[in-house]
């Protein structure tokens, strides 16, 4: 390190958020041969940052000409971390899509997906890293390079799963493939696709990116993938892991020594040098879509890396979104389907109880109807299990007081306070407050509080008493909190310790039940009505998931039930369930979608903005919606009136949101591109505005 050699200007991403008003690379000097993806430590402001080495030239976010420092002006980039091969031009051309379409500066971006204890060492650090993973994988590779890519002990396909596994090869073969929509019922085998997949593309030498919804509801996918490539290097990337295990698995993934990277939303970004399939277990499952900072949904990243990479994306439901059913429909998706369950088993009968029909006591639902006792005891005589599903967990979702009429409202929301009996609080859901449950009424003194309506753990509680003797389990948020508990009570289940399984959509999705023989759903209808134009679409899919559950052991299909209690058996989303007629479902809701100009039709964004006062929030998107109107770009969109949120008030904070609606993605972008600069301006003027951020294909409205 002698004579210094001569230096350029190199761009680097760092990690400055959007509203700091940088939004591409900024310029360094820094080595001739500094390769694009190197990571390297540069100083913004007054702070040393870690960056990551741009092209020269990334589209759209860079500064004019006659904005950027002369070279005299550039401070040096710092330590370079060389030892890390650079991450790859192609996961740079899928971050700076992902910025641009969902909003954000590239750097945020790049930065905010890598493993965030990668950002905290220096070379050397870095390189004792490396170094201790070298030893430990050269051992489990010469284990990886021993075991057979062709598992012995698989199950011979049927007839319709090799068809659709030769589809899906077929793809894989092409110079360019095009997406992949695998439409399987419940049990149909869908997973079984997803591992012949994999097989071929680990004999192609390649690696194979698995995405699921939520890792720790998913825990037998997992396991099935493990066992079935026993021996070879499988990682797991999800927010669950410590910060240690997270560099572990991304630097195995990176070095191309995992073969198979299993992982949700945010494992869309791994790096991966030789990838070449992509799966995206139940793709319309609404936790694909990221909730905060850049909010990505990366089922529609994986299909965009897909042709990035060009390699086969492989989307699988029993359920599709109506996004892909409809790209689908159009042929930008190659649907495959599997319409039989293994073993020939019928999906369960589904049986829509009127409660209209129930004899009406004032002020009383009769959620346990007798009926659904009866049928719940006949499967407790035969030593079948049953599931019992309500979306809402908790004990009561409100206290009421009947004399004054106080409810057990939060006082940081515009909310109730969920009454849960077993540590004795009411909690917040929304801001996560946590009270005593008060002796009497905080606001007349009376003594007799009532919960008021119900949530699973009533549930459980009341199933327990109507069926005595039997072994009533719950699975929730609340019963799950301690890691591994949800994996022992799964256990517990499946080994058949449970009669009765109560639980919210945690119970619902995905898992291989096989002695369960009636679902219940008893209290589903709220969605049916919701103003959210996807709420329908939601309640559909979870229903057939959660029916699903039942009949998976064929020898018991026949006797299985799927209970729907219902005050309007005659809605058009339970006619389809009771059909099991996804396709009749689909296409009504698209020709509603259609009519009223929603998506997959148009493209929406939602602006959200939180104010300490209303007053501050709603100001600021209606000076947005000001600025909108006068830019030409906005002609031809629409631009819905700020409105509050359908929760207006979380914790103290005031959120009013804004809808814009437009023909084309393309018209959508190109506007916000013009319109966001502007917000940000705005926002330094609103006072008591704290925060505002926009949703790109917003999921929930
Ligand atoms: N060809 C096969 N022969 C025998 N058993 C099979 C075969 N394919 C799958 N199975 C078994 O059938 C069951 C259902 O398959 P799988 O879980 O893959 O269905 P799925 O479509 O993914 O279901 P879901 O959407 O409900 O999660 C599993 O226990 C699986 O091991
Ligand atoms: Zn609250």
């Amino acid at each position: 390190m002698s004579e210094a050699p001569p230096s350029r200007r190199v761009r680097v991403a760092v990690e400055a958020p959007q509203h700091s008003g940088l939004t591409g690379p900024l310029d360094y000097l820094g080595p001739q041969d500094l390769t694009p993806g190197t990571l390297v430590h540069v100083t913004l402001g007054r702070r040393d940052v870690m960056g990551l080495v741009w092209d020269d030239l990334a589209e759209g976010q860079d500064l004019p000409e006659d904005e950027r420092l002369p070279e005299s002006e550039l401070r040096p980039v710092g330590e370079a971390l060389d030892a890390l091969p650079p991450l790859s031009d192609r996961w740079r051309r899928l971050v700076e899509f992902a910025a641009s379409y969902y909003q954000r500066s590239i750097g945020e971006l790049a930065l905010a997906v890598l493993p965030p204890q990668l950002r905290d060492l220096d070379a050397k650090q870095l390189q004792a890293r490396l170094k201790k993973l070298d030893k430990a994988d050269a051992a489990a590779a010469t284990q990886a390079a021993a075991a057979p890519i062709t598992p012995a002990d698989r199950p011979a396909l049927t007839a319709q799963q090799q068809a659709a596994l030769d589809a899906v090869l077929e793809l894989a073969g092409r110079e360019a493939p095009q997406p992949a929509l695998l439409w399987g019922l419940t049990g149909s085998g869908k997973t079984e696709i997803y591992l012949r997949a994999a097989e071929a593309a680990l004999e192609r030498g390649q690696q194979v990116l698995v995405l699921v919804p939520e890792i720790n509801l998913t825990p037998q996918l997992e396991a099935r993938f493990a066992e079935r490539f026993a021996g070879h290097a499988i990682v797991s990337l999800h927010s669950g892991l410590t910060p240690a295990q997270r560099l572990r698995h991304w630097l195995a993934a990176h070095l191309g020594r995992a073969q198979l990277v299993l992982g949700t939303r945010l494992a869309v970004f791994a790096s991966m040098p030789r990838l070449g399939l992509i799966v995206v277990d139940e793709e319309h499952d609404p936790s694909y879509k990221q909730q905060d900072g850049a909010r990505y949904s990366a089922r529609d990243l994986a299909v965009y890396r897909g042709h990035l990479e060009k390699v086969p994306v492989l989307l699988g439901s029993a359920t599709p979104s109506l996004e892909s059913w409809q790209h689908a429909l159009g042929g930008r998706y190659r649907r495959i389907d599997l319409t039989e369950r293994i073993g020939g088993g019928a999906l369960p009968r589904v049986r829509l109880f009127d409660m209209n029909r129930l004899e009406r006591k004032k002020g009383v639902t009769t959620t346990l109807s007798v009926p659904l006792l009866d049928a719940l005891r006949k499967r407790l005589d035969r030593g079948e299990q049953s599931l019992v599903f309500l979306n809402r967990r908790g004990y009561a979702p409100v206290l009421h007081c009947d004399q004054c009429n106080w409810k057990s409202d939060c006082p940081h929301c515009s909310a109730h306070q969920v009454f849960h009996k077993e540590d004795r609080t009411l909690r917040c859901h929304h801001c996560g407050v946590s009270a005593r449950v008060p002796r009497a009424c905080p606001s007349c003194g009376n003594p007799d509080i009532a919960p008021l309506g119900r949530g699973t753990e009533r549930l459980e509680e009341q199933l327990a008493l109507a069926l005595p003797g039997a072994r009533v389990a719950r699975i929730d948020a609340d019963t799950t909190k301690l890691k591994g508990s949800l994996e022992s009570q799964l256990a517990a289940v499946h080994e058949g310790d449970v009669d009765i399984l109560v639980g919210t959509q945690m119970v619902a999705k995905g898992h291989d039940f096989r002695r369960i023989t009636l679902v219940a759903a008893v209290n589903p209808d709220g969605a049916l009505f919701s103003s959210d134009f996807r709420a329908p679409e939601r309640l559909f899919s979870l229903l057939m998931q959660a029916g699903g559950r039942a009949g998976r052991d064929a020898a018991q299909a026949a006797a299985s039930e799927m209970w729907v209690q219902t005050w309007y058996p005659e809605h058009a989303l339970y006619q389809s369930l009771q059909k099991h007629d996804y396709e009749a479902f689909a296409s009504s809701q698209l020709h509603e979608r259609m009519s009223a100009n929603l998506p997959p039709f148009a493209h929406l964004a939602l602006v959200r903005a939180e104010g300490r006062s209303v007053e501050a929030a709603r100001d600021f998107l209606t000076a947005a919606q000001e600025a909108a109107q006068a830019l030409p770009l906005s002609l031809g969109l629409l631009l819905y009136p700020p409105v509050p949120m359908a929760v207006a008030r979380v914790a103290d904070s005031e959120r009013f949101q804004m809808l814009i609606e437009a023909g084309s993605r393309a018209q959508l972008q190109r506007f916000l591109r013009a319109w966001l600069p502007e917000l940000h301006a705005l926002k330094r003027r609103q006072k008591g505005l704290t925060r505002w951020a926009v949703d790109v294909d917003p999921l929930a409205i």
